[in-house]
């Protein structure tokens, strides 16, 4: 087995990897925080956010962010979809991200996706929501191994995954990523966490 076949640390899903790349050993282990991310799929459209401030500034991302303390994974991706984008929608849990850098907390991502939503879609201080046909979706402008997971999303694929970086300066130098998803499941989404 190759060396980059077996699952990262951190990595708990029974997952069977489609993506893996960089060098090096993964990251010492640190305490996790939680966050979520909600990707709007409406027909061949994909609705991202382009950061106005904060990490992450001048990408496109999903909407969402921490989990609060007492608040659960679901009710935290809604109100920040609420919050960042004006929407409220059912969401259906999509995948697992663990972000990894060096000194700082694990952000583990609960990614979630929708295909209705009701509302009017607004920008907000952080973000301004933009429509992206599926087949331009701007990955040069969005975290590095997005172009490895939002595929799997889109085809609804459940899929877990690591991606290490280090930042220099103000950036964030990817090192080593890993996307599995379940070989059992076919194109049957997760249910809620
Ligand atoms: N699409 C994505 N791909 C990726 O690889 N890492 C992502 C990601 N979206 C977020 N992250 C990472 C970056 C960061 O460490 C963490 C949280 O990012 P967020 O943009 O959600 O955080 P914010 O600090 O804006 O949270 P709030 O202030 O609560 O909105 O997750």
């Amino acid at each position: 087995m190759n060396s980059m076949d077996a699952k990262p640390p951190g990595i708990i899903d029974e997952v069977k990897m489609v993506h893996g790349g960089g060098s090096g050993d993964w990251f010492p282990a640190e305490e996790i925080r939680k966050y979520t991310n909600v990707f709007l799929i409406q027909g061949d459209r994909l609705l991202l956010g382009y950061k106005k401030r904060g990490l992450g500034i001048h990408k496109y991302n999903g909407f969402g962010g921490k989990v609060e303390p007492n608040e659960s994974t679901l009710d935290a991706a809604q109100r920040e979809l609420q919050e960042e984008a004006g929407i409220i929608a059912p969401l259906e849990h999509a995948g697992t991200l663990l972000f990894v850098v060096p000194g700082s907390k694990w952000a583990h991502i609960d990614i979630f996706r929708a295909e209705e939503y009701s509302g009017t879609i607004a920008e907000s201080d952080e973000m301004r929501p933009e429509w992206f046909n599926k087949g331009e979706i701007p990955f040069d402008n969005m975290w590095d191994t997005d172009r490895y997971w939002l595929p799997l999303l889109l085809a609804n694929r459940p899929f877990s995954g690591r991606a290490d970086y280090e930042k220099k300066g103000e950036d964030f130098i990817l090192k080593k990523w890993w996307f599995g998803i379940n070989p059992n499941t076919v194109s049957q989404a997760n249910q809620c966490i």
